[in-house]
Order: C-alpha cells, then structure tokens, then sequence
C-alpha cells in the first residue's frame, strides 16, 4: 500500500520536556490507523503536531512524499488533512449548516459536498436548521466529523471520537469511518482509548505509552487482545 503521511522519529511537546518522543508510524492511501493509548499518553499531541497546531521539536512528517514539518494548520488544511478534534469547537449558536458551511469557501461548494456528509451521516442531513447546541453529545460528535469530511480531505485525524458514546452510536461512528474510507477514499488516522471500537474500525494499530510507540500490529492478526488490553488498563 503506498504511503500517504509518514511520520519518522517525531518528537513534541508544549516546553523543552517532550510530550511524544521518536514516534514513528504511517498511514496508507485508503487505510485507517489507530493510536491507542490511555490518558496523557501524548495521543491528542500526536494529532495536534501533525495538523501543524503544536511544533514538533524533531523528526519528520511527510505527506504524499511532500515535507510537511511544522506546517502551519491552514496550510495542512490546504494540502488536503482534516482534524475533528476531542475539544468541542462547534459554534454552539449556529446551525449544524452554518457549522458545515465553515468548513468550506463558498456557497456552491457546500451544495456541491453536502452530498458527502450525506453518504457518512444522515442524520445530519435531516437536522441541516437545528442549533449546534441542541444536538445530543453523539450527533455534535457527528457534526465534528462532518466537518472534517466537508472540507474532502484526503487524510482525517480523528481524536477519540467514541468517548462517552452509548454503544449504538459507537457501531454507527464505525460504520460511518469505514464509509468514509470505502466511499469517499479518506484515509484515517484515530487515536482512541476504545480497544474493541479501534480494532473494528482500523486496518493497523500501533499503542502509545508515555510518548512512545510499544507495539504495532495488524488488526487483524489481534486474536483476544489481552495484551492490547493491558496496555489500555487503568
Ligand atoms: N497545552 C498544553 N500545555 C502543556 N502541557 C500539555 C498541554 N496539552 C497537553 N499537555 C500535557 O501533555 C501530556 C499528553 O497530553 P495529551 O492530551 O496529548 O494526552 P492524551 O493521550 O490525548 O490524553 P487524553 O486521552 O486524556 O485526552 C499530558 O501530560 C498533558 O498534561
């Protein structure tokens, strides 16, 4: 599978103290990759240096073999990567539209890629009118993903998207990111703490422990997960 983002030796942090140290992995055209790791283990700082909002102090990210190091986040955006960040940044006054409608220039563009949002998240569709605010925890998580997927990205950097999700809408959070690679062709990074929701979702894994990447894998060669699931244990 050719390689989409590669991230070689990253290290990051928010003072001289590194949060993420030599982290290596990469993400292929049409897979998705998840982060596992539990609380402050540096998964948010992953997803917020590589969409240019933290600078990394060493390493390498390239996108499609471009260098894209310390990009600022509007020139990530303009290269093609979303984020739908942990942190909800809807504007909780304005509609789930004019939400979406920020994630793209202009009026005719929206019209032209309603139709993606459509094809992941219907029910998005049906609440186009209804206020940010007054959507339920999941559907605001939709319109997070929504907006990413407005923008037609080619990569998406997706944090911790089932967190207090009810089961039903982690199976349809599922679905909706493997729509989103078989349908649109987006690639997906995921960080999550959710062991059974990132093996269903992820083509490979790899597990984050204080900044550290400790294991990879294949999803699909994870048998019980036991020892998967010692990593995430509290
Ligand atoms: N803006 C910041 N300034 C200083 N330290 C920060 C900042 N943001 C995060 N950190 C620290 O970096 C470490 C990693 O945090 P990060 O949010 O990346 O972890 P995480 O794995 O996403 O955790 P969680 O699952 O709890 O969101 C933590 O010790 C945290 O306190």
């Amino acid at each position: 599978m050719s390689k989409l983002l590669s991230v070689d030796d990253l290290t990051s942090g928010y003072s001289s103290a590194p949060v993420l140290r030599n982290v290596t992995l990469s993400v292929g055209k049409g897979e998705i990759v998840a982060v596992l790791g539990k609380n402050g283990m540096g998964k948010s700082t992953l997803l917020k240096t590589l969409m240019g909002f933290v600078r990394p102090l060493g390493g390498r990210v390239t996108l499609s073999g471009t260098d894209v190091t310390g990009r600022l986040p509007h020139l990530m955006a303009r290269a093609g990567v979303a984020h739908a960040p942990q942190e909800k940044t809807l504007f909780q006054d304005l509609t789930v539209e004019e939400n979406l409608r920020l994630g793209v220039y202009s009026d005719g563009v929206f019209r032209s890629r309603v139709a993606d949002v459509e094809a992941v998240f219907p029910r998005m569709i049906e609440r186009l009118k209804q206020r940010a605010g007054t959507l339920s925890g999941g559907e605001q998580k939709m319109l997070l993903m929504s907006r990413a997927l407005i923008s037609r990205p080619t990569l998406m950097l997706v944090d911790e998207i089932s967190e207090g999700l009810q089961p039903t809408m982690v199976d349809r959070m599922a679905s909706a990111l493997i729509r989103a690679r078989d349908e649109l062709g987006i690639s997906v990074l995921l960080v999550e703490q959710h062991l059974n929701f990132a093996l269903t979702v992820a083509d490979t894994f790899a597990v984050l422990k204080l900044g550290e990447v400790v294991e990879t894998g294949a999803s699909a060669d994870v048998g019980s997960g036991a020892t998967l699931a010692a990593h995430l244990a509290v």
